[in-house]
């Protein structure tokens, strides 16, 4: 660094790719110093996952953010504990920005690197993350964390005023960074890592912050009203498909409750601000149980007479059950990186109760599967849908999935779109082409268990299982 120009501050971009409703970077811009803007990619990270690929995908939309405004983004790989401090080293910086992190490997990251930091000398500025209330916050009466979703979601909204959302700071100035070699915004070798589907995942998505924005104004213009309605049909464009978004950060909770706020649209809005509640009390069941993706948190569960059937979960992964909902839904996924929430219920629930198979495959598998891949909403949902969680639907509660076919897609428009060979069946056939008559489709398999079989299954392992507790 020239001695004589003022040491860059460094603003550290994890969770929060977005330069709107950024505390973080706004306190980093009020402090009058120029900025260095870094975002640290862990050794090993080299877009493995549905989530890699996203997020480096964000990072090059912020990357191209900041350039409109005269700066880049800084990216290294590594471990950020060795990266930081050398980085700061070197541009003399006395101080670091950045917006919290809750899941338990980022928040032990932080707190050893507070540590390191402090000691160098360094003032390090750590500000709410993208959550509405942060995981410790929202508590009962006795000051204890809530069980229940509707408890937790009516103290939350009880003490909910947001402050307005922050705007883009109005400039920003940028020191040059030449401290340490950064690496380019999608390395090669991250891209020759990609898995197969990820290139085919393009087209049905857009990362950039004003992407989700344009989003949300879309949903809130033509969706939000008949949310409550509408949400749990896949085949309607019913939902805001905000999660990957939420996820790297590029919306927050807060932008999103106040532009519903200004909708004004009454059943809609409410069900949906409180879908993001849902969102909220996981990551405050998170903070509770750091385990929670490993742990069955009813512990009666851990007797449960789970199926190992390496077949039957390769089977589910790819789609071929030979249950039209299920691989609709499991197609979808793999395609694209999402899945509708009411599918994701019902492949969970088809997992989990008609294969037997622990509820852990499934979570890591949608770990690995999605772009907005959540490691406080995955294992919750998870859970819930097992019955294994604090909350949730009870086990002998078995899901149907030819009834919710029936239910919530009932002229089969979601399962064509992503079961071709199905596209021939006309009518009720859709959901049961096992029993067609007229056209037999080619190339679609057999029902992998009998329904009501397997239902008889289930419930006698869980008896077996509440007997052994
Ligand atoms: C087995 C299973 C696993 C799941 N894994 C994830 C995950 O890894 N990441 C993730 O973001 N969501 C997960 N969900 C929740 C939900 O399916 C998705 O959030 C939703 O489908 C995203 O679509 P959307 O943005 O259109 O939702 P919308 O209906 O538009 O809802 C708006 C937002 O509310 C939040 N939300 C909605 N439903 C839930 C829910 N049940 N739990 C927590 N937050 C919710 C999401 O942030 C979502 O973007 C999972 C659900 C199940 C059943």
């Amino acid at each position: 660094m020239d001695k004589t120009s003022p040491s860059p501050v460094v603003v550290w971009f994890r969770d929060d790719l977005r330069l709107a409703d950024n505390l973080a970077l706004t306190n980093a811009v009020r402090s009058g110093q120029p900025l260095w803007c870094v975002f640290i990619r862990s050794a090993g990270q080299a877009c493995t996952t549905a989530l890699d690929w996203w997020q480096a995908q964000s990072v090059q939309a912020l990357d191209h953010a900041l350039r409109a405004y005269g700066g880049r983004l800084h990216l290294f790989t590594g471990q950020a504990e060795q990266i930081l401090p050398e980085l700061l080293r070197e541009g003399g910086c006395t101080q670091v920005f950045w917006n919290r992190r809750y899941d338990p490997a980022g928040k032990a990251t932080d707190t050893r690197l507070k540590a390191q930091l402090k000691q160098m000398g360094v003032a390090v500025h750590s500000t709410p993350g993208s959550l509405l209330h942060e995981p410790w916050t929202v508590r009962s009466k006795a000051g204890q964390p809530f069980q229940v979703f509707g408890a937790f979601w009516r103290a939350a909204s009880a003490t909910a005023h947001y402050p307005a959302p922050l705007p883009v700071p109005p400039s920003m100035a940028f020191a040059p960074c030449q401290a340490l070699p950064d690496v380019q915004i999608l390395p090669d070798a991250a891209v020759q890592n990609l898995p197969g589907w990820a290139e085919a995942m393009r087209p049905y998505h857009a990362f950039a912050e004003q992407d989700a924005h344009a989003q949300l104004h879309d949903f809130i213009a033509h969706a939000l009203q008949n949310y409550a309605q509408d949400r749990d049909f896949p085949s309607r464009d019913a939902t805001s498909e905000l999660s990957p978004f939420l996820r790297t950060g590029q919306i927050t909770p807060a932008q999103i409750w106040h532009a519903v706020a200004a909708a004004g649209a009454q059943d809609g809005g409410s069900k949906f601000l409180s879908e993001i509640g849902w969102r909220e009390f996981a990551w405050s069941l998170l903070w509770e149980h750091p385990d929670m993706s490993t742990r069955n948190l009813r512990p009666e569960f851990d007797t449960m007479p789970w199926r190992v059937d390496p077949k039957g979960l390769a089977r589910w992964q790819k789609g071929s059950t030979g249950y039209p909902l299920v691989d609709a839904g499991m197609r979808q996924l793999w395609q694209t990186g999402l899945m509708h929430n009411r599918v994701r219920m019902v492949v969970a629930s088809f997992l989990v109760k008609h294969l037997l198979i622990d509820w852990r495959e499934g979570e890591r598998w949608f770990a690995h599967t999605l772009v907005d891949y959540d490691p406080a909403s995955n294992p919750m949902n998870w859970q819930w849908n097992a019955g294994s969680g604090v909350e949730s639907a009870p086990f002998f509660r078995i899901m149907n999935p030819i009834l919710q076919s029936q239910k919530f897609d009932p002229d089969g428009a979601y399962i064509r779109t992503w079961v071709p060979e199905l596209a021939g069946l006309r009518g009720p056939d859709i959901h049961t082409p096992w029993q067609a008559t007229l056209f037999q489709p080619t190339g679609y398999p057999s029902p992998i268990v009998d329904h009501g079989v397997a239902r008889a299954r289930a419930l006698a392992a869980w008896k077996a299982q509440k007997n052994e507790a």
